[in-house]
């Protein structure tokens, strides 16, 4: 036997011939070759490689060789194998340039250390056996590139805020100071505290200042303290720790917080929040962490805060029944919303954008206000402000399919429509008995709107004090406001 041909006898000898055979072989069969030292720079390709260079981009060697490796070949991991020293020995490999079928080692000097990476491009020709498997391979990662291109375009159409602050319609003096002191505060971080009567925008403006601020990729998270019934309060500010109650809580559950942590929490009705709430909410502001209910772990949140309130908080402080440490931290950027009555320059403009807003929603055409009519808006005294005036539109477009609405639309749905005081309800029923012929549970609903209108109108916007003044409770308050539409409010 020729010993030329002969095998060593010894491990080492055995594998390094293996290793030598192995890389001829790859060298000579595989497409193309490339080497990257640690840096990540490849510092030589193959002559096979190079026939993939203008498909990637590059007429000139020099663009592509010297250069790092991951700026180059877009979806490279060679990087990777780089730092973590371990191989990717089969992959598929897609960018620009096509699918392929690509291995990658790490090259290692003598004392073991990671000094570089081998990249070996092994398949890419159509006739092999494995070119329907990558050409499906390299549809498929088509197919979720567009997916996720389209998921993207769609978070981002969600995430973009419901209001932004040039959704504050008007340019009355009033509107514009507005407008500006919360252009201003958008880009602090402090507490701000919106004063103003019910529906005059207090809840448009929190959104739209939590848009305009650095916290707007975060959620806006909003909590009605009237809306909730009091022993339910604390855990929906603070969460409950899974297992701290049986039923329904088990599980436990985030409070709004911590649903907020990087973004702001939207307080409304802040005056509503009872005395022992009020010393636990100072704490979190303060101190920016919590401890969920039935839990005795303390979590960091990170929450900005917007408060807003239709109560005189400064009288509430000085009756005792508002915590003036709470209401120090929260006034730090005080912003007073003015009532629609006080800018009623505005009033055309607001017009105009509920009208389109109501016929958009409801299908109908916009309508158009006469000069007269609008005279007539302006000289209301809108106790329900914006909100009030985007019912009384409604109401008015529905009843009519006018295209121009004039005074005479706004009968009986404005005190002083066509230049007279709309009569209380029960020498309105005796001045029109057939109205007392219209279906039963229609004339109490209507009779409950305008009760529920009133006593809101007389307090101002104060839910709870409406409630007491009608003797019924704020749940049952609150329950009517949801069913005759969250607009109703005078
Ligand atoms: N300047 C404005 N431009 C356009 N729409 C407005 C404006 N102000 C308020 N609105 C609309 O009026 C309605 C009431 O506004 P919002 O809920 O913000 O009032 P609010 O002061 O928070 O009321 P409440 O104190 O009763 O919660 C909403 O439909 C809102 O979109």
């Amino acid at each position: 036997m020729n010993s030329a041909f002969a095998l060593p006898l010894d491990d080492d000898g055995v594998l390094q011939l293996a290793a030598q055979s192995m890389f001829e072989v790859f060298a000579r069969n595989a497409e193309g070759m490339l080497v990257v030292d640690r840096n990540h720079r490849i510092v030589w390709i193959s002559e096979g490689y190079k026939r993939f260079l203008p498909a990637l981009g590059f007429e000139d060697e020099r663009d592509f060789v010297g250069h790092r490796v991951e700026e180059v070949i877009p979806n490279t991991l060679l990087a990777q194998v780089i730092d973590s020293g371990r191989p990717i020995l089969v992959d598929l490999l897609t960018n620009k340039a096509g699918t392929f079928l690509v291995s990658r080692l790490p090259l290692r000097d003598a004392a073991g250390a990671v000094i570089g990476a081998l990249g070996l491009v092994l398949l890419d020709h159509p006739e092999t056996t494995m070119q329907p498997l990558i050409a499906k391979f390299g549809r498929l990662q088509q197919e979720l590139a567009d997916a996720r291109r389209q998921l993207a375009a769609e978070q981002v159409k969600n995430r973009r805020p419901k209001y932004q602050i040039a959704s504050f319609i008007g340019s009355s003096p009033g509107a514009l100071e507005l407008k500006r002191l919360a252009r201003r505060v958008a880009q602090t971080d402090a507490s701000v505290l919106l004063l103003g009567e019910t529906g005059t925008g207090k809840e448009l403006l929190a959104h739209a200042i939590h848009a305009a601020s650095q916290r707007a990729p975060k959620a806006l998270v909003s909590i009605n303290i009237a809306a909730v019934p009091e022993t339910l309060l604390e855990a929906e500010f603070f969460g409950v720790a899974p297992g701290a109650y049986t039923g329904a809580e088990r599980k436990g559950r985030e409070g709004k917080f911590k649903l907020a942590d990087g973004g702001t929490l939207f307080l409304d009705e802040i005056g509503d929040m009872p005395l022992a709430l009020q010393s636990k909410l100072l704490r979190v502001l303060q101190e920016q962490e919590l401890e969920p209910l039935g839990s005795n772990q303390v979590i960091k949140v990170d929450v900005r805060v917007i408060a807003a309130t239709s109560r005189d908080l400064a009288a509430m402080v000085a009756a005792g029944s508002f915590r003036a440490d709470l209401y120090y931290r929260l006034n730090v950027l005080p912003i007073k919303v003015p009532p629609l009555r006080e800018r009623s320059d505005d009033i055309e403009a607001l017009a105009d954008a509920l009208s389109e807003d109501i016929a958009r929603r409801s299908g109908m055409p916009a309508r158009q206000l006469t000069p007269e009519a609008l005279d007539l808006l302006a000289r209301q005294r809108w106790p329900g402000n914006i909100r009030e005036l985007r019912n009384v539109l409604e109401q008015a477009s529905m009843m009519s399919d006018d295209l121009q609405l004039t005074p005479d639309h706004f009968r009986g749905l404005l005190p002083l429509a066509a230049g007279r005081p709309r009569p209380p309800a029960a020498e309105e029923a005796a001045a029109a008995p057939e109205a007392l012929l219209r279906p039963l549970p229609e004339q109490i609903a209507a009779l409950e709107r305008r009760a529920i209108a009133a006593a809101l109108a007389q307090t101002r916007g104060n839910k709870l004090a409406a409630a007491r003044l009608l003797q019924i409770s704020r749940a049952a308050l609150y329950d009517k406001l949801a069913q005759y539409g969250e607009d109703l409010a005078a």
